[in-house]
């Protein structure tokens, strides 16, 4: 079962429950057995379903709950809780400190996707003003060495490795000092993995922590090794002090619920999640939107949260007034272009609101969409304040055009394109209109603002049909008391 399919499954369950007329020991215990047959066949592990089955019964004493208590708001809310307390381990993993020097390590089996989530976890501190290096330790896999400094050069972090030392240690510990001389903050090492869990393999990673002592030992594992997870976890954190894990591959069809079972093996945090093998598509990973996105209610918390990494500060409130007035204009374009050069793709911003990043920023053509973003701009510079600040989609006319092609030394099919994407993108972005902006420290209101109707617009086509369409929706939403309500059960709420 694929996670959108575990989510669909629980929120089901909890559906079924609400529809109920009165929530008793049976339909409590229905919407349990549901939602631990969804787990199971998710691959979480067996004793972890049910603790969490036994912890929910726990809170949600139905004999001790008055008349007048909202039960299936109590239990609802229990469900997500247990599931959030699934995903956290209680204590977060060691962060190491920009401009202070540490030693990261990375452990896992081969194929598990080590080697490219090192240099993606290089490339996300790098891009933050970080000075990160890598260091393959990897002699096992021929070939390992060059695929690491292959990512390495791409993304201009500075790499160690030998083609001709067949003693990790001796790497491991060579790199680490040459890089610690050269005032590297992140240094990260990454070991040889083995088809299956051995001694070798144990007995390597062992020595290499042992001689370079790594600040922080970071488990990478596949989303789809399923209920394999656990005792491969286990393994992995008895010959190392593993800190934590990084699950990959969470785009794929994986059963994603090897990562509950991996944090629980671990006690470690699941720190990112690998969605995809090229160098952006890492996501720092975040327990409360997870469960959200997971029980398919979106993301809108992670969505104003990529908001604010990719938006300056100074310029968010006016965004989001904007926004929310559905007054997306071409200027609103140009910043946002502006922003995207700046910062980097933007793309997993936008995959937040469905439909988007496919069109704009396809996966794996980033420098096609910065070159095209680039053109959109220079024609952009033609134009006249009115134009940028219009949201009359008549005035740009025949004339306006062919000047704003003369004047970029574009052809007037190029302006018409850019122009048609601006539509597209206004038509996207009006789905916001009318949201309430969030206050100061408030900046998940937006989630709890929203009516079914702006839920339809943004929930994928699939999740909304799976929920019995708009219909549904409404049913849902009223049933769970309001959208407020709804969003704030999901974690929607501030954090
Ligand atoms: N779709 C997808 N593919 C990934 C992801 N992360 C890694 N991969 C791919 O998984 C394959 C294995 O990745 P590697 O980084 O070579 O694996 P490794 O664990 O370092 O392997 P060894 O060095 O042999 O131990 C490669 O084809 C990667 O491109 C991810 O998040 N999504």
């Amino acid at each position: 079962m694929v996670l959108a399919q575990l989510g669909g499954s629980i929120s089901r369950a909890i559906q079924q429950m609400s529809n109920a007329t009165i929530i008793d020991e049976k339909v409590l215990n229905d919407c349990l057995n549901e939602i631990t047959r969804a787990l199971l066949q998710s691959d979480v592990q067996f004793k972890l379903v049910r603790d969490m089955q036994t912890n929910i019964k726990k809170i949600v004493n139905l004999d001790d709950l008055a008349a007048g208590h909202n039960k299936r708001k109590i239990i609802q809310q229990a469900i997500f809780n247990e599931l959030c307390k699934m995903l956290d381990p209680g204590k977060p993993s060691f962060t190491p400190k920009k401009g202070k020097t540490s030693v990261v390590m990375f452990v896992g089996l081969q194929g598990s996707g080590k080697t490219t989530t090192c240099t993606k976890y290089a490339y996300y501190h790098q891009k933050k003003g970080w000075k990160p290096a890598l260091v393959c330790a990897d002699t096992f896999r021929a070939g390992a060495f060059d695929q690491l400094k292959q990512n390495a050069t791409k993304a201009k972090i500075p790499f160690y490795g030998s083609y001709m030392e067949s003693d990790p240690v001796k790497i491991a510990v060579e790199g680490v000092e040459r890089f610690k001389k050269e005032n590297c903050d992140l240094i990260i090492v990454d070991t040889s993995g083995r088809h299956k869990q051995e001694a070798a393999l144990f007995e390597e990673m062992r020595q290499v922590s042992e001689a370079t002592k790594p600040d922080l030992v970071i488990f990478v594992m596949d989303s789809s090794i399923g209920q394999a997870a656990f005792d491969q976890a286990q393994a992995f954190k008895q010959s190392v002090a593993v800190g934590a894990v990084i699950v990959t591959k969470m785009d794929g069809h994986a059963k994603g619920g090897g990562a509950l079972s991996a944090v629980a093996a671990t006690k470690s945090p699941v720190i990112f999640i690998g969605t995809g093998e090229h160098m952006d598509e890492f996501e720092v990973f975040d327990v409360k939107p997870f469960v959200s996105r997971l029980l398919g209610m979106g993301d809108w918390s992670g969505f104003m949260d990529k908001i604010h990494e990719v938006v300056p500060m100074d310029q968010q409130p006016e965004l989001l007034q904007k926004l929310s007035e559905g007054n997306f204009t071409l200027r609103i374009m140009y910043e946002q272009f502006q922003n995207i050069l700046k910062m980097g793709p933007i793309g997993q911003v936008f995959s937040m609101l469905p439909g988007f990043s496919a069109e704009l920023m396809p996966k794996g053509r980033e420098k096609e969409s910065q070159a095209k973003i680039k053109r959109y701009m220079t024609m952009m510079d033609s134009m006249t304040n009115e134009e940028l600040d219009s949201t009359n989609p008549k005035l740009m006319n025949e004339s306006r055009i062919m000047r704003i092609a003369r004047g970029s030394g574009h052809q007037v099919r190029e302006v018409m394109e850019m122009l048609e994407e601006y539509k597209r993108l206004a038509k996207i972005w009006s789905k916001m209109k009318g949201l309430k902006i969030p206050k100061k420290g408030e900046m998940s209101a937006l989630s709890r603002n929203m009516n079914a109707q702006h839920m339809s617009k943004v929930l994928p086509p699939q999740m909304l049909k799976q929920i019995g369409g708009m219909g549904g929706l409404q049913t849902l939403m009223k049933q769970m008391g309001s959208a407020k309500d709804m969003m704030g059960m999901f974690g929607g709420g501030d954090k």
